[in-house]
């Protein structure tokens, strides 16, 4: 089945332009910029350096090649916003190991509109920046180790105008974090996909999508399914292969989070199960919430268990979303520690995140588009 590129959630940024400067940003905003084009390269993920050190940056003042001859000063683009929307594994089976250590996988995933926010910004030539905010700016690295940072420069690298190009690219990014980081929700991976998609238009580039995810997955698993966002999407091998559902009905979607980080590599090395059963979609889908919710109650998240071991407070999670009235299903995303309850409406799925965030969790509701 092949996908098509989705319609990407972009709008045109509506803030002006800011500054780069090297300030530090108010409001608990952090910055990063890797230094401009002819200082140091930046081509290949570095260590996370310290937000100050990397938002010293001469971005402010860096020259701008295009300028530099007084012959064509416009923006290379104008700016513009991306939606990052959260990444919700209805089901994930681990099918296998490859060789390499890295899992064979199978996931029905969908994306309800509960989203980060990507917004891009001209910059000098050479100067790829980030600055993260929002309520979950602590767990993003606002450094050179940014995924959105690094997608960009990836994307830019495929083109032959990276950092260290002789005619090099330039972006001052902006990354509003509303999703919790190390989630199981994509977080890093649903940021990337939208630069990718992002940059791929406002640079001209009209790379396929298949080149994309090429480039994605080169930056994590998870990053060809979210390149797929809003669509619902059917994940496969450790995650490059990725297609199109059709019968997917749109979905009322609870998120919620206790508040324990569950890194991805641990949640795997704790797996002790590889040997899942692949869960055949059916050619008539399941067009309806009960078809597709009895579909789910046969499938199940191979990696729940020793996410739980991480972050035992899943147990609980899970026991008070499928508490909450409407709730037909609950189950937890990815690597969790993030769980999600698909709802009977959008006012139960809100009435049950209301509900969670007065006991002090991190909850939303969202809707997932169909298919
Ligand atoms: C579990 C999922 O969230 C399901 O959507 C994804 O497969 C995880 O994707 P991701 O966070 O982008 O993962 P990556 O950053 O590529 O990999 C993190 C680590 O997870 C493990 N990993 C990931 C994907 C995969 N198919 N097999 C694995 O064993 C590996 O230890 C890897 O080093
Ligand atoms: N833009 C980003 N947003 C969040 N985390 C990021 C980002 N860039 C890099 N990271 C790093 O990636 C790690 C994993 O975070 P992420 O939110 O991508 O995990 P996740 O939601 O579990 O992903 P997945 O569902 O793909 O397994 C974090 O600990 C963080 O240090």
């Amino acid at each position: 089945m092949a996908a098509d590129m989705p319609a990407p959630a972009e709008v045109p940024a509506s803030a002006p332009s800011a500054p780069l400067t090297g300030a530090r940003p108010p409001g608990g905003r952090r910055r990063a910029s890797p230094p401009a084009a002819g200082a140091i390269a930046i081509s290949a993920p570095r260590p996370a350096a310290p937000a100050r050190v990397a938002s010293a940056s001469g971005a402010a003042t860096a020259p701008s090649r295009r300028g530099e001859g007084g012959a064509d000063r416009r923006p290379a683009f104008e700016p513009a916003t991306a939606l990052a929307p959260a990444k919700v594994n209805l089901h994930l089976h681990v099918l296998g190991r490859r060789e390499d250590g890295l899992h064979l996988l199978e996931s029905l995933t969908v994306f309800p509109d509960v989203c980060d926010v990507v917004t891009a910004r001209p910059a000098p030539p050479g100067v790829f920046s980030i600055e993260v905010a929002g309520p979950f700016a602590a767990g993003a690295p606002a450094d050179a180790s940014n995924l959105a940072l690094r997608a960009a420069i990836a994307l830019a690298e495929a083109v032959g105008q990276g950092p260290a190009a002789e005619a090099p690219l330039g972006v001052a990014l902006t990354l509003e974090k509303t999703l919790p980081a190390a989630g199981g929700i994509g977080g890093g991976s649903a940021d990337a996909a939208a630069v990718l998609r992002l940059m791929n238009r406002l640079w001209s580039l009209d790379l396929p999508l298949e080149r994309l995810s090429e480039i994605g997955l080169s930056l994590g698993a998870d990053l060809p399914v979210c390149l797929h966002a809003p669509a619902p999407a059917w994940m496969a091998g450790i995650g490059e292969r990725v297609s199109a559902v059709s019968g997917v009905p749109p979905l009322a979607i609870l998120l919620a989070n206790p508040g324990t980080p569950t890194p991805t590599p641990e949640v795997f090395r704790r797996l002790r199960h590889r040997d899942g059963a692949p869960a055949a979609w059916p050619a008539e889908g399941c067009p309806g919430l009960d078809a597709l919710v009895g579909w789910l109650s046969d499938t199940s998240n191979m990696l729940e268990p020793p996410a739980r071991e991480v972050a035992p407070a899943v147990s609980g999670l899970l026991q008070t979303i499928a508490a909450q009235p409407g709730c037909r299903l609950a189950r937890m995303s990815g690597s969790g520690a993030t769980c999600f309850g698909i709802f009977e409406t959008m006012a139960g799925a809100e009435a049950g995140a209301q509900a969670l965030r007065r006991a002090g969790l991190w909850a939303a509701a969202g809707r997932s588009a169909g298919a």
